[in-house]
């Protein structure tokens, strides 16, 4: 942390009708790592973004980028000065400007043969170089956000920060563009954060990902980790798709169930004795007809390369199940089962039997 290029101190955040809308954040970034908060509506997001750019004072604690403190309760560097580039969901372009005059806006200091190449280099990395003399109302919703992400990195930020840039585009245009911003902000080093509510978004683009629930920051991880090794359940529920059995933790490593026993790297605080809920994602059930474990077929969503199967055990705990969709199945069909889980994930039992996470 104390190198870290980007480092967020112990924030603490209030409105004046609303207390600890954000409360003792802290996280840290490399140069050049792209992290993604990801939470629910109204859980502070915006808030950590919005003291991020200058805009919010904290009531507590400290923004430092490379090696600059830029806010603190007593002293908040004004947004102009602080190097920091910014996009929204609404794209913001200037509407009577030419999207070359869009780009080029920021670069005021530079002579008009530089920035015309700046811009063109702009427009050119985020493959819009034919649109120098458009105007931003002849642009399709993801033309422009490219655009918007164009005019934000002009000026060589040393961080950007993105507001839900994608919420506004269709599910397929949104995921190829959360790769191709990756990939772009990669290339020329960037440092950047972006907000957003869809998990899918920040997968595509996170190095990183932090959790957060009700102006806490739940976790800060991988995407992996978060899916695998979530250490609430807010993060278990949050992040994809799973169910929670019951079972027993007779020893640190191993769980026993009504469909067998379970061996694998315990993941959370230690449960040993105890009754414990059991997270299986889809991806640890797999599908293997030489299986003893037999469980009949109850729901089925067809997911295109695979379907995903909710299925029922003899011993009445629901699992769902990712088989290639190839493999066939019905209503009441009985299939085979292998519990596939190198690490359990377990949590103090709270229910009886099997609950879903299906979002
Ligand atoms: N200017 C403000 N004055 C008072 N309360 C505010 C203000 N801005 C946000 N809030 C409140 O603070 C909480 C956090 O808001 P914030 O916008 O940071 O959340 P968010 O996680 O970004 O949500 P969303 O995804 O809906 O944008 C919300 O309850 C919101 O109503």
């Amino acid at each position: 942390m104390p190198n870290s290029f980007l480092t967020v101190e112990q924030l603490r955040i209030s409105y004046d009708a609303q207390p600890s809308v954000v409360n003792n954040v802290s996280f840290a970034l490399s140069e050049g790592e792209l992290a993604c908060l990801l939470g629910p509506s109204g859980c502070g997001k915006t808030t950590v973004l919005r003291a991020l750019s200058g805009f919010q004072t904290p009531d507590a604690g400290r923004i430092r980028l490379d090696g600059k403190v830029l806010s603190t309760p007593d002293h908040v560097v004004p947004p102009e000065q602080r190097n920091v580039g910014m996009v929204f969901q609404d794209h913001a372009l200037f509407p009577h400007l030419k999207i070359g005059d869009n780009v080029g806006f920021g670069l005021a200091k530079l002579k008009a043969t530089e920035r015309r190449d700046r811009v063109m280099e702009m427009l050119t990395l985020v493959g819009m170089q034919d649109y120098y003399d458009v105007y931003p109302h002849q642009l399709s919703g993801g033309q422009s956000q490219r655009v918007a992400l164009a005019r934000a990195i002009a000026p060589r930020p040393k961080l950007l920060l993105m507001d839900e840039p994608f919420s506004n585009l269709d599910t397929s245009l949104r995921e190829n563009l959360g790769y191709e911003v990756r990939a772009l902000l990669k290339r020329l080093g960037i440092t950047a954060i972006m907000v957003t509510h869809d998990q899918h978004d920040a997968f595509a683009l996170g190095d990183q990902i932090g959790v957060m629930q009700q102006g806490a920051l739940m976790q800060w991880g991988t995407s992996f980790d978060l899916y695998h090794a979530p250490h609430s359940r807010f993060v278990a529920k949050f992040i994809g798709d799973g169910v929670f059995v019951s079972g027993e933790m007779v020893e640190d490593h191993t769980v026993i169930t009504g469909f067998g026993e379970l061996r694998g790297e315990r993941v959370n605080q230690s449960l040993a004795g105890k009754k414990v809920d059991l997270l299986l994602r889809p991806d640890d059930v797999k599908y293997d007809p030489q299986s003893a474990i037999q469980a009949r077929v109850i729901r089925k969503a067809f997911k295109g390369a695979q379907t995903l199967y909710t299925l029922l055990t003899s011993s009445n705990d629901t699992l769902l199940c990712l088989v290639p969709s190839h493999d066939d199945y019905e209503i009441d069909d009985i299939i085979g089962i292998r519990i596939d889980a190198d690490h359990l994930v377990c949590f103090e039992q709270q229910v009886v039997g099997s609950e879903f996470l299906r979002r």
